[in-house]
């Protein structure tokens, strides 16, 4: 489906500068000491999202918002990870021990820009890895796999920084999680100008006050050989948020990685998400299929699209892969075309019972959610976050089947 043009409102809600807390002007300081160019944009609480970044005048398209330069950046300490054995630790698990031990140490900079960032309180009421039980038995299935495998990251950080962290001093466990869920959320790549330097992960003022938006609306991030320079990818009236995208992420990829789940919106639709369909879909296919379409890399991955209401090219080639010869499924797989008949209606008398029992069940989640069991114990954004995304599930699935 084409993108539509979108209506932009002005925030009304936002508030200025001055009254979100001194430590942001402090920052704000501190990041302009440091040579970062701030071009008429202030962070601004935002309702549902922290803060953010609001412009503070009328911008024009390709007009400059922020420059960062490479010295204000915060970057793996090397010295202190060749020390601590940890040169071979991930970069996630360096940037965020580098955090850890400047805190610790109590370097300035980062103290300041440290008074921005959101609690750990915060993490836990939105990232699911730092869920209770009772409420991760509720997210969708296709999390399971992504929520895992952040875990299994997760403890392969932590075990490395154990096994090398100085024994005479403390750990603090819980101040690692903390600085590992700030990389994990505000880190860039930077890949230095200077030849045969190693690129690096780090984390960059002021740019990362910015919240996302899908695929389409973001500001332009270029890297220039100095730093980072943010464009006004539009015009934008005076009070509107800037936004990045993060990647062209599914709901399910930001909710594991960043704890929020992006609004639906039917006159916008997010062309990044997708609803997962292999919990489904994988139980249905004979062990035969399933085999064939491992060998062809085709198994697994399948979604219906809710921007374009289709089922995507996976999902199409495995049902298919159930109900064709393999010469007319070769010839689809290749050509993306049925070879002699259509067989799109075939393919949806496949999916129609599983998709209509992923809906009901979706329907009787989200009746659990509205209950009072679940919502209790201070657990309203998880709950509501949850909520959210089991709708657009349901929306989702009603808009296909109703076709
Ligand atoms: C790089 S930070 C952005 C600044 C952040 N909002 C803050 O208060 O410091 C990324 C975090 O912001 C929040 N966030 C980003 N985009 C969002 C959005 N579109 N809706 C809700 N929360 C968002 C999430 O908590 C995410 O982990």
């Amino acid at each position: 489906m084409p993108a539509r043009a979108t209506k932009r409102k002005k925030l009304s809600a936002v508030t200025s500068m001055p009254s979100i807390g001194d430590h942001h002007t402090a920052f704000t300081t501190w990041s302009r000491n440091r040579g970062v160019e701030i071009c008429n944009v202030a962070p601004a609480k935002l309702p549902g999202k922290g803060l953010g970044l609001v412009t503070t005048k009328k911008i024009s398209k390709d007009e400059r918002l922020l420059f960062v330069p490479e010295k204000a950046m915060f970057k793996p300490d090397l010295a202190l990870l060749k020390k601590a054995k940890l040169s071979h630790a991930s970069p996630q698990a360096q940037l965020a021990y580098s955090a850890m031990m400047a805190c610790q140490n109590g370097n300035e900079g980062l103290r300041v820009w440290r008074a921005t960032w959101p609690t750990d309180e915060d993490f836990e009421h939105s990232l699911p890895m730092r869920w209770p039980k009772k409420l991760r038995e509720h997210l969708p299935p296709s999390i399971d796999q992504p929520l895992r495998r952040q875990e299994e990251d997760y403890a392969k950080d932590l075990a490395a920084v154990r096994a090398s962290h100085d024994s005479s001093r403390y750990f603090d466990e819980d101040e690692f999680r903390y600085c590992w869920s700030i990389v994990n959320s505000r880190s860039f790549h930077w890949k230095p100008a200077r030849k045969g330097s190693a690129g690096c992960m780090v984390m960059c003022p002021f740019i990362d006050y910015l919240n996302h938006g899908s695929s389409g609306t973001s500001c332009n991030i270029v890297q220039r050989p100095h730093g980072y320079e943010v464009l006004a990818e539009r015009d934008y009236e005076n009070g509107e948020e800037v936004l990045a995208t993060y990647g062209a992420h599914t709901n399910d990829k930001l909710l594991v990685h960043y704890g929020f789940v992006l609004p639906s919106n039917p006159n916008t639709p997010n062309i990044d998400d997708d609803i997962r369909l292999d919990h489904i879909l994988l139980p249905a296919l004979t062990e035969t299929v399933s085999s064939q379409l491992q060998d062809t890399g085709f198994l697994g991955g399948y979604a219906l699209l809710p921007a374009s209401n289709e089922l995507c090219f996976k999902t199409q080639v495995a049902v298919r892969a159930m109900l064709l010869t393999c010469n007319e499924w070769e010839y689809f797989v290749s050509s993306g075309e049925d070879l002699a008949r259509d067989e799109t209606a075939a393919v949806l008398r496949f999916m129609r019972p599983l998709l209509v029992k992923y809906r009901d069940d979706a329907r009787q989640k989200l009746e659990i959610l509205g209950g009072n069991d679940v919502a209790s114990g201070g657990l309203e954004n998880e709950v509501g976050i949850l909520r959210t995304r089991w709708k657009q599930i349901v929306d989702g699935l009603d808009v296909f089947l109703a076709e």
